[in-house]
């Protein structure tokens, strides 16, 4: 936040300046330098209690991953024939998930929802739309449950990644690409595979997860919610490219503005995980009234 004051009077302008400096101590959302395990976040590789299940799930998620696999993953899920029922009963659900590709978190995925969508509200205050995003992006992490069909672990969560190409370097735990079948056939092993110059993500493949399938139900489902809110769901998980800077080559000039949008609400996605639960009692009136305003009261799942 920058507020600029024009010509004040010295004592005036000192006593604002206190003001702006606690607003902005009180207000705004401190990243921490350290996860709950005392790590530095996204450390797939330090020695801690969580380490070798996360690398686990990595071995299995990268060699299942396939161009095939995807495919009808998409077609099955984008019947969304499942279940119908509202955004924020699906977010209840999520009292009983916990994410075991996540190095940084052991918390039900209800609390991180509400973690994500409180700090960005410190910070962005008036992007409502913004806060909505945070509250929904994990949402997807539903099709663990009986009822959406109890996928595995490994085809819901964890970062994401472009099948029908070759596997980044830069995607955690890579070695274990050599595994999956699509790493031994020339259409799929190369740097555009199936895919060609700036021809936009939009028309790609990414790894089956929560990403896509919470856009397809946010996108089918009508959602007023601006094209930057359905970017940030389906690639928040896409480490590769908002972190690294892998896989440009695909994007077109619409991905990039959305980009940017997306590596904003990394920072709230990443580092509001803590131990400090929200009480949901309390923020639940607030986030029912943007449902109301960006999506109708039951969806098709
Ligand atoms: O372990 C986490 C978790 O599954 C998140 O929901 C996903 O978005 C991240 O990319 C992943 O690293
Ligand atoms: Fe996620
Ligand atoms: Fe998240």
């Amino acid at each position: 936040m920058t507020i600029l004051i024009d010509q004040p009077e010295l004592a005036v302008e000192v006593e604002k300046e206190v003001l702006v400096e606690e607003l902005v101590l009180d207000g705004g959302f401190l990243a921490p330098e350290t996860n709950s395990f005392g790590h530095t976040f996204r450390a797939y590789d330090a020695e801690s209690e969580r380490q070798a299940g996360v690398e686990n799930f990595y071995r299995i998620n990268h060699i299942s991953q396939t161009y095939d696999f995807v495919q009808k993953m998409r077609e099955e899920y984008g019947k969304l024939d499942k279940v119908e029922m509202s955004i924020w009963d699906c977010c209840e659900l999520l009292n009983d998930v916990v994410d075991e590709s996540d190095p940084d978190l052991d918390e039900p995925q209800i609390e991180h929802l509400l973690q994500t969508a409180e700090a960005i509200r410190k910070d962005y205050p008036n992007e409502d739309w913004l806060h909505l995003t945070g509250l929904i992006h994990d949402l997807g992490k539903v099709l663990l449950h009986p009822s959406f069909g109890e996928l595995p672990q490994w085809a819901v969560v964890g970062d994401t990644y472009p099948v029908g190409c070759a596997f980044d370097e830069s995607i955690v735990h890579h070695k274990y690409f050599e595994e999956n079948r699509d790493y031994h056939n020339p259409a799929y092993n190369t740097k555009y595979g199936a895919y060609s110059e700036g021809c936009g993500l939009n028309n790609i493949l990414m790894s089956w997860g929560h990403d896509d399938y919470m856009y397809l139900v946010a996108k089918e489902n009508k959602t007023t919610l601006p094209s930057a809110a359905l970017f940030i769901i389906r690639y928040h998980s896409f480490y590769s490219l908002h972190k690294s800077g892998a896989y440009k080559h695909l994007m077109n000039e619409e991905d990039a503005e959305n980009l940017k949008w997306l590596q904003i609400f990394n920072k709230y996605d990443l580092y509001s995980k803590s131990k400090v639960r929200i009480d949901v009692e309390k923020v639940k009136p607030y986030y029912l009234s943007l449902i109301e305003k960006y999506f109708p009261a039951n969806l098709r799942w």
